[in-house]
């Protein structure tokens, strides 16, 4: 397992060993205690998985908010994206600053996405699939999406983006009032 830090304290880009054969290969895709040993001791409780068919299509940037944050570590089942966080803590020194990495299933490589960050990406190649473990439940009542388009962030588009009513009608960071306290 490598464990690479990025620009943002706490968002990490881990990826673990596969161990190949004439077969293919096989990798832990995540094994709590090892985490653990490396100071990622998250209590995952749901894993999702979503296809998006076409290129270009963008989901986020979203949160849930306290009592039911959510941890999440994504990775890329089939096809390629690029997977972003943006920090919405107030008052941390990165408030505001994104980071983003390309996940497929190719390279095996998953981004780690702490509470108190948005989550979003965009897909790279039709039909792909994003898979990735949360650390509380679906709460509907405590989720929430900022404007993809209002964070400075370098989508890369080829074309315009494929976007849910949500997200197309999100708030821009610059007037959202973030429910999370950056804690030092
Ligand atoms: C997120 C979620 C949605 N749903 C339902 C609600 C709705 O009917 C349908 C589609 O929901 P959404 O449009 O919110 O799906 P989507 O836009 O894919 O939302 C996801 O985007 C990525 C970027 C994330 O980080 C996730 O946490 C989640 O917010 O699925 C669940 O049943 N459980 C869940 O955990």
């Amino acid at each position: 397992m490598q464990i690479e830090k990025t620009a943002l304290s706490g968002v990490l880009i881990l990826t673990p060993a596969r161990h190949g054969d004439a077969r293919g290969f096989f990798a832990e895709s995540w094994n709590r205690r090892r985490l653990a040993e490396c100071g990622i001791d998250l209590d995952f409780v749901q894993d999702n998985h979503s296809l998006s068919g076409a290129v270009n299509t963008l989901r986020g940037l979203h949160f849930q908010a306290p009592p039911h944050a959510q941890a999440k570590l994504v990775r890329c089942g089939r096809g390629r994206l690029y997977d972003v966080a943006v920090d919405i803590r107030k008052g941390s020194p990165t408030y505001g600053h994104w980071v983003g990495a390309d996940l497929s299933a190719a390279n095996g490589r998953q981004m780690l996405v702490p509470a108190g960050f948005l989550h979003g990406f965009v897909t790279r190649e039709p039909n792909t699939e994003i898979l990735y473990k949360c650390s509380d439940y679906y709460a509907p009542e405590c989720d929430g999406a900022v404007h993809w388009d209002s964070c400075g962030i370098d989508w890369d588009l080829s074309a315009a983006p494929l976007l849910s009513p949500k997200d197309a009608g999100a708030v821009p960071l610059a007037d959202f009032d973030s429910p999370f306290v950056w804690e030092g």
